[in-house]
Protein backbone atom coordinates (compact mmCIF):
# COMPACT_ATOMS: atom_id res chain seq x y z
CA UNK A 1 0.00 0.00 0.00
CA UNK A 2 1.29 3.56 -0.82
CA UNK A 3 1.54 6.28 1.70
CA UNK A 4 -0.04 8.23 -0.16
CA UNK A 5 -3.09 7.55 -2.05
CA UNK A 6 -5.43 10.09 -3.61
CA UNK A 7 -8.04 9.18 -6.08
CA UNK A 8 -10.49 10.89 -8.63
CA UNK A 9 -9.95 14.42 -7.06
CA UNK A 10 -12.57 17.36 -8.28
CA UNK A 11 -12.18 20.78 -7.45
CA UNK A 12 -13.64 23.60 -9.54
CA UNK A 13 -13.83 27.28 -7.70
CA UNK A 14 -16.97 28.67 -10.07
CA UNK A 15 -16.66 27.24 -13.54
CA UNK A 16 -12.51 26.51 -13.03
CA UNK A 17 -12.13 23.28 -12.57
CA UNK A 18 -8.72 23.42 -10.77
CA UNK A 19 -8.78 19.58 -10.32
CA UNK A 20 -10.77 17.02 -12.74
CA UNK A 21 -10.30 13.49 -11.49
CA UNK A 22 -6.75 13.79 -9.99
CA UNK A 23 -4.76 10.64 -8.93
CA UNK A 24 -1.54 10.53 -6.69
CA UNK A 25 0.12 8.04 -5.07
CA UNK A 26 3.48 8.07 -3.00
CA UNK A 27 5.65 5.29 -1.72
CA UNK A 28 7.09 5.50 1.47
CA UNK A 29 10.49 7.68 1.55
CA UNK A 30 9.55 8.41 -2.39
CA UNK A 31 10.99 11.67 -3.96
CA UNK A 32 8.08 12.54 -6.45
CA UNK A 33 8.51 15.42 -8.23
CA UNK A 34 4.70 17.51 -9.61
CA UNK A 35 5.26 19.69 -12.72
CA UNK A 36 2.74 21.43 -15.10
CA UNK A 37 2.27 25.17 -16.18
CA UNK A 38 0.88 28.08 -14.52
CA UNK A 39 -2.51 27.02 -13.41
CA UNK A 40 -2.00 23.60 -13.90
CA UNK A 41 -3.75 22.86 -10.37
CA UNK A 42 -0.26 21.98 -8.41
CA UNK A 43 -0.71 23.99 -5.17
CA UNK A 44 -4.91 23.41 -5.40
CA UNK A 45 -3.98 19.64 -5.20
CA UNK A 46 -1.44 20.30 -2.18
CA UNK A 47 -4.10 22.40 -0.60
CA UNK A 48 -6.64 19.17 -0.70
CA UNK A 49 -4.15 16.77 0.51
CA UNK A 50 -3.32 19.44 3.24
CA UNK A 51 -6.77 19.98 4.11
CA UNK A 52 -6.85 24.11 3.22
CA UNK A 53 -9.51 22.96 -0.08
CA UNK A 54 -12.03 20.00 0.74
CA UNK A 55 -12.12 18.45 -3.01
CA UNK A 56 -15.93 18.21 -4.37
CA UNK A 57 -14.97 13.96 -5.42
CA UNK A 58 -12.36 11.64 -4.60
CA UNK A 59 -10.22 10.36 -1.40
CA UNK A 60 -7.23 10.66 -0.37
CA UNK A 61 -5.81 7.98 2.63
CA UNK A 62 -2.28 8.49 4.20
CA UNK A 63 -1.03 5.77 5.79
CA UNK A 64 -4.51 3.72 5.15
CA UNK A 65 -6.38 6.68 6.44
CA UNK A 66 -8.86 9.11 4.95
CA UNK A 67 -7.63 12.71 5.01
CA UNK A 68 -10.67 14.28 3.25
CA UNK A 69 -12.71 16.58 5.63
CA UNK A 70 -9.53 16.61 8.44
CA UNK A 71 -8.68 19.87 9.39
CA UNK A 72 -5.37 20.91 8.36
CA UNK A 73 -3.80 20.79 12.04
CA UNK A 74 -5.11 17.32 12.51
CA UNK A 75 -3.15 15.97 9.59
CA UNK A 76 -0.58 17.94 9.84
CA UNK A 77 0.12 15.69 13.25
CA UNK A 78 -0.77 12.80 11.32
CA UNK A 79 2.82 13.41 10.01
CA UNK A 80 2.57 15.10 6.87
CA UNK A 81 4.28 18.72 6.58
CA UNK A 82 4.72 21.62 3.58
CA UNK A 83 6.04 24.69 2.90
CA UNK A 84 4.53 27.18 0.99
CA UNK A 85 5.02 29.05 -2.07
CA UNK A 86 5.29 32.39 -0.10
CA UNK A 87 7.46 32.12 3.12
CA UNK A 88 5.31 31.41 6.08
CA UNK A 89 7.60 31.79 8.69
CA UNK A 90 7.35 33.69 12.21
CA UNK A 91 9.32 36.90 10.74
CA UNK A 92 9.92 38.46 14.22
CA UNK A 93 11.19 35.25 15.70
CA UNK A 94 14.84 33.50 15.39
CA UNK A 95 15.40 30.22 13.38
CA UNK A 96 15.41 28.24 16.38
CA UNK A 97 12.42 29.53 18.20
CA UNK A 98 10.42 29.15 14.41
CA UNK A 99 11.75 25.68 14.60
CA UNK A 100 10.63 24.50 18.21
CA UNK A 101 6.77 26.06 16.53
CA UNK A 102 6.90 23.06 14.01
CA UNK A 103 7.35 20.34 17.52
CA UNK A 104 4.43 21.21 18.36
CA UNK A 105 2.68 17.71 17.58
CA UNK A 106 5.30 16.52 19.74
CA UNK A 107 4.91 18.19 22.72
CA UNK A 108 3.29 16.23 25.44
CA UNK A 109 3.01 19.15 27.89
CA UNK A 110 -0.66 20.00 28.90
CA UNK A 111 -0.76 23.84 30.36
CA UNK A 112 -1.00 22.79 33.89
CA UNK A 113 2.34 20.59 33.35
CA UNK A 114 3.97 23.97 31.58
CA UNK A 115 2.92 26.26 34.17
CA UNK A 116 4.37 24.27 37.02
CA UNK A 117 6.99 23.92 35.31
CA UNK A 118 7.06 19.87 36.68
CA UNK A 119 10.58 17.52 36.25
CA UNK A 120 8.59 15.85 32.94
CA UNK A 121 8.15 19.10 31.40
CA UNK A 122 11.59 19.92 31.36
CA UNK A 123 12.52 16.51 30.07
CA UNK A 124 10.20 17.41 27.33
CA UNK A 125 11.15 20.67 26.56
CA UNK A 126 15.10 19.53 26.48
CA UNK A 127 13.94 17.14 24.31
CA UNK A 128 12.24 19.61 21.98
CA UNK A 129 15.27 21.87 21.99
CA UNK A 130 17.68 18.68 21.01
CA UNK A 131 15.60 17.56 18.60
CA UNK A 132 15.93 21.27 16.99
CA UNK A 133 19.53 21.33 16.98
CA UNK A 134 20.00 18.32 15.29
CA UNK A 135 17.97 19.96 12.17
CA UNK A 136 20.00 22.85 12.41
CA UNK A 137 23.23 20.90 12.15
CA UNK A 138 21.97 18.87 9.43
CA UNK A 139 20.68 22.12 7.43
CA UNK A 140 23.64 24.15 8.27
CA UNK A 141 21.57 26.50 10.23
CA UNK A 142 23.84 27.62 13.07
CA UNK A 143 24.22 31.17 11.18
CA UNK A 144 20.27 31.65 11.44
CA UNK A 145 19.99 30.34 15.29
CA UNK A 146 19.57 33.53 17.03
CA UNK A 147 18.71 35.86 14.30
CA UNK A 148 14.92 37.37 13.89
CA UNK A 149 14.12 35.23 10.34
CA UNK A 150 13.34 38.86 8.75
CA UNK A 151 16.79 39.75 9.39
CA UNK A 152 17.57 36.49 6.92
CA UNK A 153 18.54 36.45 3.37
CA UNK A 154 15.65 34.91 1.37
CA UNK A 155 17.60 31.52 1.16
CA UNK A 156 18.63 30.77 4.51
CA UNK A 157 14.77 31.87 5.36
CA UNK A 158 13.74 29.32 2.50
CA UNK A 159 16.18 26.58 4.69
CA UNK A 160 14.35 27.42 8.00
CA UNK A 161 11.10 26.98 6.35
CA UNK A 162 12.03 23.44 5.64
CA UNK A 163 13.49 22.80 8.84
CA UNK A 164 10.37 23.50 10.45
CA UNK A 165 8.24 21.24 8.40
CA UNK A 166 11.36 19.11 9.13
CA UNK A 167 10.86 19.68 12.72
CA UNK A 168 7.44 17.90 12.96
CA UNK A 169 9.06 14.89 11.91
CA UNK A 170 6.67 14.18 8.83
CA UNK A 171 6.39 10.84 6.91
CA UNK A 172 5.48 12.87 4.12
CA UNK A 173 6.78 16.62 2.51
CA UNK A 174 4.97 18.76 0.24
CA UNK A 175 7.62 21.18 -0.81
CA UNK A 176 5.89 24.14 -2.91
CA UNK A 177 8.68 25.69 -5.26
CA UNK A 178 11.19 25.53 -2.33
CA UNK A 179 13.65 26.84 -5.08
CA UNK A 180 11.40 30.27 -6.50
CA UNK A 181 13.47 33.13 -6.28
CA UNK A 182 16.91 31.22 -5.16
CA UNK A 183 20.30 31.86 -7.67
CA UNK A 184 21.44 28.84 -9.14
CA UNK A 185 24.26 28.76 -7.13
CA UNK A 186 21.63 28.39 -4.13
CA UNK A 187 19.30 26.21 -5.88
CA UNK A 188 22.02 23.58 -5.71
CA UNK A 189 23.08 23.80 -2.49
CA UNK A 190 18.79 23.57 -2.03
CA UNK A 191 19.45 20.38 -3.75
CA UNK A 192 22.20 19.21 -1.77
CA UNK A 193 20.38 19.86 1.72
CA UNK A 194 16.97 18.19 0.36
CA UNK A 195 19.38 14.54 -0.37
CA UNK A 196 20.89 15.08 2.97
CA UNK A 197 17.60 15.04 4.34
CA UNK A 198 16.30 11.97 3.06
CA UNK A 199 19.36 10.19 3.88
CA UNK A 200 19.07 11.20 6.97
CA UNK A 201 15.69 10.97 7.96
CA UNK A 202 14.03 9.41 5.17
CA UNK A 203 10.50 11.70 4.59
CA UNK A 204 8.40 10.97 1.56
CA UNK A 205 8.60 13.70 -0.81
CA UNK A 206 6.52 15.45 -3.20
CA UNK A 207 7.88 18.58 -4.96
CA UNK A 208 6.60 21.46 -7.12
CA UNK A 209 9.49 23.17 -8.72
CA UNK A 210 8.92 24.51 -11.91
CA UNK A 211 13.02 24.32 -12.28
CA UNK A 212 13.21 21.13 -14.58
CA UNK A 213 16.62 20.44 -14.26
CA UNK A 214 16.25 20.52 -10.55
CA UNK A 215 13.40 18.14 -10.96
CA UNK A 216 15.25 15.68 -13.53
CA UNK A 217 18.41 15.56 -10.75
CA UNK A 218 16.72 15.23 -7.29
CA UNK A 219 13.42 13.13 -8.46
CA UNK A 220 12.64 8.96 -9.15
CA UNK A 221 9.33 9.97 -10.45
CA UNK A 222 7.48 12.65 -12.12
CA UNK A 223 4.17 13.48 -12.04
CA UNK A 224 2.81 16.23 -15.12
CA UNK A 225 -0.36 18.27 -14.41
CA UNK A 226 -1.82 20.29 -16.76
CA UNK A 227 -5.88 22.01 -16.98
CA UNK A 228 -5.83 20.00 -13.74
CA UNK A 229 -5.51 16.79 -15.08
CA UNK A 230 -2.73 14.19 -14.50
CA UNK A 231 -0.87 13.87 -18.66
CA UNK A 232 1.98 11.75 -17.70
CA UNK A 233 3.98 9.91 -14.93
CA UNK A 234 7.07 8.09 -14.75
CA UNK A 235 10.81 8.42 -14.75
CA UNK A 236 12.00 11.63 -15.19
CA UNK A 237 13.82 10.46 -18.41
CA UNK A 238 11.11 8.97 -19.88
CA UNK A 239 8.29 11.93 -18.84
CA UNK A 240 10.83 14.46 -20.53
CA UNK A 241 10.32 12.95 -23.85
CA UNK A 242 6.45 12.35 -23.58
CA UNK A 243 5.20 14.45 -26.43
CA UNK A 244 1.87 16.03 -24.16
CA UNK A 245 4.85 16.91 -21.70
CA UNK A 246 6.85 18.54 -24.44
CA UNK A 247 3.23 20.12 -25.98
CA UNK A 248 1.73 21.59 -22.59
CA UNK A 249 5.15 23.02 -22.12
CA UNK A 250 6.11 24.08 -25.43
CA UNK A 251 3.00 24.36 -27.87
CA UNK A 252 -0.07 26.17 -27.13
CA UNK A 253 1.45 29.43 -26.15
CA UNK A 254 -1.13 29.77 -22.55
CA UNK A 255 0.75 27.95 -20.09
CA UNK A 256 4.48 28.88 -20.07
CA UNK A 257 6.53 26.49 -17.30
CA UNK A 258 8.12 29.17 -16.15
N1 LIG B 1 -8.89 30.02 -4.02
C1 LIG B 1 -9.11 30.02 -5.34
N2 LIG B 1 -10.13 30.73 -5.88
C2 LIG B 1 -10.37 30.73 -7.20
N3 LIG B 1 -9.61 30.07 -8.11
C3 LIG B 1 -8.58 29.37 -7.65
C4 LIG B 1 -8.24 29.30 -6.24
N4 LIG B 1 -7.14 28.51 -6.08
C5 LIG B 1 -6.79 28.11 -7.32
N5 LIG B 1 -7.64 28.63 -8.25
C6 LIG B 1 -7.59 28.40 -9.70
O1 LIG B 1 -7.37 27.02 -9.92
C7 LIG B 1 -6.46 26.82 -11.03
C8 LIG B 1 -5.26 26.04 -10.54
O2 LIG B 1 -4.47 26.90 -9.70
P1 LIG B 1 -3.20 26.40 -8.89
O3 LIG B 1 -2.72 27.56 -8.07
O4 LIG B 1 -3.53 25.16 -8.20
O5 LIG B 1 -2.17 26.11 -10.08
P2 LIG B 1 -0.60 25.87 -9.99
O6 LIG B 1 -0.32 24.72 -10.90
O7 LIG B 1 -0.17 25.74 -8.59
O8 LIG B 1 -0.04 27.21 -10.63
P3 LIG B 1 1.35 28.01 -10.35
O9 LIG B 1 2.43 27.19 -10.96
O10 LIG B 1 1.13 29.30 -11.11
O11 LIG B 1 1.47 28.21 -8.88
C9 LIG B 1 -6.12 28.20 -11.55
O12 LIG B 1 -6.98 28.49 -12.63
C10 LIG B 1 -6.40 29.11 -10.36
O13 LIG B 1 -6.75 30.41 -10.79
Amino acid sequence: MALLEARGLDLAFGGVRALAGVSLEVGEGEFVSLIGPNGAGKTSLFNCITGFYRPQAGSIRFGGRELVGLSPDRISRLGLARTFQNIELFRYMTGLQNLLLGRHRHVGAGFLRAALATPGWWRDEEAQHRRAEEIIDLLDLQLARDVPVAALPYGIQKLVELGRALAQEPRLLLLDEPSAGLSAEEKDEFLFKLQDVRDALGPAIVLVEHDLRLVMRASERVVVLDRGRVIASGAPAEVQRDPQVVEAYLGGGDGGAA
